[in-house]
């Protein structure tokens, strides 16, 4: 592995938090041959809130995809609190762990809000009675209860936003991934996502893992920043060893 602008300065000294997934992929090649990540290694902890940065097309969601087994390594291991994951355990891992796509409209199509947040509660055996009480809880957390009967199609951008995360928040998982929360949403909007992520690390206990552009927004939210580029972690740390350190910052891409 490649691993030479890997940031020595890491967090080794620091007692270590329960790793809940570690991810070692060789490559990962989709059909048409174009290679998605090679030689990465990622850790997910308790309790931590991980921003994922790198360039267009650096591998950001190609990553976060492997964390619920959506996709699998060509080539590699995923380990999920301890359990290795394969396609025949890909779908245990979907309870514990939720994807929220960059584009909303990839993931809403239930007639209403309701049925929508519902539908994954409703997917993991819930009965109807727990999963209506596991969307209600989860829209609440959102501040988007009132939106319970509209159409997702007819949402803003913000709302769907809000919806998608509570569609994944219902079904209690104990890590989130979130593909660009914050893209195309106002200030008003993407402030509120940044306190839900915020609060669901700190009052749910849910470890977040993002992937952004917005350094200013993973410097201010992130325990940890894994910066990637062309497929591979070039550095990780946390903000402030990042952030200034200028040799890293001014690498081209
Ligand atoms: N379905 C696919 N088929 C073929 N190649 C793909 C596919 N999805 C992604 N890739 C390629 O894999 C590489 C990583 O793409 P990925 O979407 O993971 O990057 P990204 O960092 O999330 O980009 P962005 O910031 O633009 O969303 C790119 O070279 C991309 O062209």
């Amino acid at each position: 592995m490649d691993r030479k602008y890997i940031d020595s300065v890491s967090d080794h000294y620091r007692p270590r938090p329960h790793e809940l997934i570690h991810i070692d992929c060789a490559s990962h090649t989709y059909p048409d041959g174009s290679i998605g990540i090679h030689d990465l290694c990622f850790r997910v902890h308790e309790n931590e809130i991980i921003a994922v940065c790198g360039a267009n097309g650096s591998g950001k969601s190609t990553l976060l995809e492997h964390l619920n087994g959506l996709l699998l390594p060509s080539k590699g291991n995923i380990n999920v609190m301890g359990q290795r994951i394969d396609s025949r355990t890909k779908k245990d891992l979907w309870k514990n762990v939720g994807i929220v796509f960059q584009r909303s409209d990839d993931q809403l199509f239930a007639p209403t809000v309701l049925d929508d947040v519902m539908f994954g509660p409703l997917n993991l055996g819930m009965n109807r009675g727990e999963a209506w009480d596991a969307a209600m809880k989860a829209l609440r957390v959102l501040g988007a209860e009132e939106l319970i009967n509209k159409i997702p199609n007819y949402l803003s951008g913000g709302q769907k936003r809000l919806v998608s995360i509570a569609g994944i928040l219902a079904m209690k998982p104990k890590i989130i991934a979130l593909d660009e929360p914050t893209s195309d949403l106002d200030p008003k909007h993407a402030e509120i996502i940044e306190k839900v992520i915020c609060e669901l690390k700190e009052k749910h206990g849910i470890s977040v893992v993002l992937a952004t552009h917005d350094l200013d927004l993973a410097a201010r939210i992130a325990d940890r920043i894994c910066i990637v580029k062309k497929g591979s972690v070039i550095a990780e740390g946390r903000p402030s060893e990042i952030f200034y350190n200028t040799k890293l910052l001014e690498m081209p891409d």
